[in-house]
C-alpha cells in the first residue's frame, strides 16, 4: 500500500540575486514499512525534499509546481492548521539540526509529555499520566540516553547534541508517525549508538509498519538499513532501485562514482576513486545532464539535452546511456 506519493514537484527559494529552482520535477512512491535511503552529495536537494514534504520549507522558499499525496490529501495545498494534524502522528521529522525540534524554554519531560498527549489524543485514548510517564521512560532508554529520570529534568540546553538528538528519536518514538524522515539523524552520534538507533528504526518499521526516509550522504550507513536506495544530484533523482541491486550494480555514472569512494574492506586504500569536481551552483546550472561536466562516461548527446528517468528492470535512471 502507497503511504506517499511525490509527483512532479519542483520547489525554489527567493534570494537576493533572484529566484532558483532546486528540486526539478521529483516523483516517488513510498510503500508502507519502506525504508528509503536518500543520497547524494551536500546540496544535491535533500534536506529540501524532506522540508517540502512536511511542508516546514524556511520562509523564502515556495512550491513551483507538483503535488505530495499523503491521507488522499495534496500536502503543498494544505493549511498551517490543516498541515498541523498530519505532523507527529502523520508525518514526523528528524532535522539535522535537532535543537530546531525542541523548545528551549521546556524540559525533556515537557515536551515527551506533550508527544504523548498528542499520540493518546489522536489514538482517541484517555489520557493517563502513570502510563505517560512510563511510556517517555521507556523511550529514553531505548534510544539509550543515560540516568532517563534525571535527564528527562534537563533543558535542551543542557544535553550534549547527541543527547537531544536521541530525545528527538525518543519522540518518534512516541509519535510513531506512518512516515518518519530521518535528516543525517544520526551524524551526531558514536558509532555504537548509531548502530543502535538504525536497529531501533527497523524495529519500528516492524512493529508499526512505519515507512522512513532516511536522509544521508553516508552509502555504507544508508545500506545497513534501508531496501531502497534514491541517488540526488542537482535537486534530481539520477537512480532509484532495490538498495542490493543499485549497490551491487549501479547503473548512472554518478552512482557508480558514490559508490567507487566508499572505503570498504575489500578495497586498498589507493584504489578509492573521487568524483572529480563539485557539484554546480543552482544559479547557473549545467546545460543538458547536470552531471555532465564530471562523469566519465559523457557522450555528446549528455552536453545538450537532459535525459528522462527512466524504467528499466524495475530501476528507474537518468543517463543517456541507457537510451
Ligand atoms: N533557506 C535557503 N535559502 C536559499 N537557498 C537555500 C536555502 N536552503 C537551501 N538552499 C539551497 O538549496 C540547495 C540544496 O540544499 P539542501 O539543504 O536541500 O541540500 P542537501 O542535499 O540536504 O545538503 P546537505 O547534505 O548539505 O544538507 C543548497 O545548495 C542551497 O543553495
Amino acid at each position: 500500500m502507497k503511504v506517499l506519493e511525490v509527483k512532479n514537484l519542483s520547489v525554489g527559494y527567493k534570494a537576493l540575486i533572484g529566484k532558483f529552482r532546486v528540486l526539478d520535477n521529483v516523483t516517488f512512491d513510498v510503500e508502507e514499512g519502506e525504508i528509503i535511503g536518500i543520497v547524494g552529495e551536500s546540496g544535491s536537494g535533500k534536506s529540501t525534499l524532506g522540508h517540502s514534504i512536511i511542508k516546514l520549507l524556511p520562509p523564502n522558499a515556495f512550491y513551483e509546481r507538483g503535488e505530495i499525496l499523503f491521507d488522499g490529501k495534496d500536502i503543498v495545498k494544505l493549511t498551517e492548521k490543516e498541515i498541523e494534524n498530519v505532523r507527529g502522528t502523520g508525518i514526523f521529522m528528524i532535522f539535522q539540526n535537532p535543537l530546531n525540534s525542541l523548545n528551549p524554554v521546556k524540559t525533556v519531560e515537557y515536551q515527551l509529555m506533550e508527544a504523548v498527549k498528542v499520540k493518546m489524543s489522536r489514538d482517541g485514548k484517555r489520557f493517563d499520566e502513570k502510563e505517560a510517564k512510563e511510556i517517555i521512560l521507556n523511550s529514553v532508554k531505548d534510544v539509550r540516553l543515560p540516568d532517563p529520570e534525571e535527564i528527562i529534568k534537563k533543558y535542551p540546553h543542557q544535553l550534549s547534541g547527541g543527547q537531544v538528538q536521541r530525545v528527538v528519536i525518543a519522540m518518534a518514538l512516541i509519535l510513531r508517525p506512518k512516515i518518519l524522515i530521518a535528516d543525517e539523524p544520526t551524524s551526531a552520534l558514536d558509532v555504537t549508538i548509531q548502530a543502535q538507533i538504525v536497529k531501533l528504526f527497523k524495529q519500528l518499521r516492524e512493529e508499526e509498519k512505519i515507512a522512513i526516509l532516511f536522509i544521508s550522504h553516508d552509502i555504507s550507513l544508508v545500506y545497513a538499513i534501508a531496501d531502497r536506495l534514491i541517488v540526488m544530484y542537482a535537486g534530481r533523482i539520477m537512480e532509484d532501485g532495490n538498495i542490493d541491486e543499485v549497490i551491487n550494480k549501479p547503473m548512472h555514472p554518478y552512482t557508480q562514482g558514490l559508490i567507487g569512494s566508499i572505503p570498504t574492506i575489500s578495497k586498498k586504500e589507493g584504489e578509492l576513486k573521487v568524483i572529480e569536481g563539485s557539484p554546480p551552483s543552482f544559479l547557473v546550472l549545467p546545460t543538458g545532464c547536470k552531471f555532465h561536466p564530471r562523469c566519465n562516461k559523457v557522450i555528446d548527446i549528455c552536453r545538450n539535452k537532459e535525459p528522462e528517468l527512466k524504467t528499466i528492470n524495475n530501476r528507474r535512471v537518468r543517463c543517456w546511456l541507457y537510451e
